[in-house]
């Protein structure tokens, strides 16, 4: 049986791709609207973000902010080995860089400056597709599930909040769920906050 996952995951990174530079940049601009006066950004020391690639929705506007505000940025380094894990690196001043086995640029892997995903406040989530009700569509790889697996038997635990950000071309009606799926905090689009129950 054949997943329905993998042609909307076709579909909606076309979609992505599509966008024009100027649509791409109106988005990012909005999406730093959004949430840059927002508590959940206001109030969180410790952010992970990621370098936008295939057309995500690009945070490097927010994440700009956030370290001028003195906040500690993070970003994805995947792991050599097992090679389905990933983990968050800190940013660092004079910050060597190295180019993933998919092309996207990321820290130089360092295990002294490398955080366990409990001690971030917030994680900013790239995505394939969102619905309202707050699933998650991704590349595929599981790296996000499997770093946050702990979160669904531990779903009280208040950090890191987890928010997707997507494109609102990126919304659909209901995602299929899959049992291994981290149920995330929200999602924030160019367009809107989504922000699910219990999330302050
Ligand atoms: N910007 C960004 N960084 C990220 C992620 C992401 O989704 N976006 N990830 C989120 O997990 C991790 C990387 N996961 C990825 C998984 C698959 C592909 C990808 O392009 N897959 C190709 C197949 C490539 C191959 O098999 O070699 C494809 O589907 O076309 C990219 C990133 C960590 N960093
Ligand atoms: N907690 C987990 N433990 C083991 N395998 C997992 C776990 N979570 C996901 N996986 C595996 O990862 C694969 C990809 O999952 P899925 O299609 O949901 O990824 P995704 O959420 O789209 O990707 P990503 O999180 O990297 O953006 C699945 O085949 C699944 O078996």
């Amino acid at each position: 049986m054949s997943d329905p996952r993998i042609l909307l995951r076709r579909q909606l990174r076309q979609a992505r791709r599509a966008l024009t530079p100027c649509e791409q940049r109106t988005a990012s601009e909005q999406l730093l609207r959004q949430l840059v006066h927002h508590p959940l950004f206001r109030r969180s020391r410790h952010i992970a973000f990621y370098l936008a690639n295939d057309g995500e929705i690009d945070p490097h506007l927010l994440m700009q902010r956030a370290r001028e505000l003195g906040k500690h940025c993070y970003l994805p380094v995947l792991r050599r080995w097992p090679a389905n894990q990933m983990h968050f690196q800190l940013l660092r001043p004079g910050q060597r860089w190295t180019t993933n086995r998919y092309g996207i640029r990321e820290p130089r892997p360092d295990p002294r400056w490398q955080v366990s995903p409990w001690r971030l406040d917030l994680v900013l989530m790239p995505l394939v597709g969102f619905d309202a009700q707050g699933n998650r569509l991704g590349m595929g790889g599981g790296y996000y599930d499997r770093l946050f697996a702990y979160r669904r038997t531990r779903a009280h635990w208040p950090a890191p909040r987890l928010l997707g950000l997507a494109h609102h071309c990126q919304k659909v009606d209901q995602l299929p769920v899959a049992p291994w799926d981290v149920p995330l905090d929200g999602i924030v689009s160019d367009q809107q906050i989504i922000l699910l129950q219990g999330t302050a």
